[in-house]
């Protein structure tokens, strides 16, 4: 497998080592001994996965401490355009984000620690997101921004005045209304 960092510290982009024949192809998703020697030394307790049609957001989102969670994430059918925004207090690069396109095809999953504000748009109808994560949900800990906030610069290559957002998200605060816990 390999493990490739961006600009932003501690955000991890890791491509498995996929073994095609002819029925089809195998890949380890996640090997703890392997994950841990690739700097991701975490312990997952729950795993989640949620399927969307084309054009939904979901997030901008994250849980504050104690609930704080980093996330393994991939995508399993369709394909997805993934955000994380840098919300660590005194990190050089606070409200900085990086997005990365991961889909069934690339096989491609992204690492992203506590920290962070994560939230992905789906590119094709019935996108299958699934994800690890090292705490439990509760929901009295869920912290979120308007993920097509303008101020946080993210080109998500398409308008996003007309997309699928929950209820829920349509009432995150904008980021400069934000206040980070971390
Ligand atoms: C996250 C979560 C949700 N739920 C229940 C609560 C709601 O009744 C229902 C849908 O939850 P929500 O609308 O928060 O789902 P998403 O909008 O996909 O939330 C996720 O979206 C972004 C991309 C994230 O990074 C987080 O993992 C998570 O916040 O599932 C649970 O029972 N357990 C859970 O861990």
């Amino acid at each position: 497998m390999k493990v490739t960092t961006t600009p932003i510290e501690g955000l991890l982009i890791i491509e498995p080592q996929i073994f095609p024949d002819d029925r089809g192809y195998f890949y380890e998703s996640y090997n703890q001994q392997k994950y841990i020697a690739a700097g991701i030394d975490v312990n997952f307790v729950q795993d989640n996965q949620s399927s969307s049609s084309k054009g939904t957001l979901r997030g901008l989102h994250a849980q504050a401490p104690p609930f704080g969670q980093g996330k393994l994430v991939r995508v399993t059918q369709g394909s997805v355009i993934d955000v994380a925004i840098d919300v660590r207090k005194g990190s050089p690069t606070y409200g900085q984000h990086f997005k990365i396109e991961l889909s069934a095809k690339n096989n491609l999953q992204f690492w992203i620690p506590e920290g962070f504000l994560h939230g992905f748009y789906t590119l094709e109808d019935d996108s299958v997101f699934a994800y690890k994560i090292t705490n439990f949900y509760d929901k009295a800990s869920e912290i979120g921004v308007k993920i097509a906030d303008p101020a946080l610069n993210i080109d998500w290559g398409f308008p996003t005045d007309n997309v699928i957002l929950s209820a829920k998200d349509e009432l995150l605060p904008d980021f400069k209304d934000f206040i980070s816990p971390y």
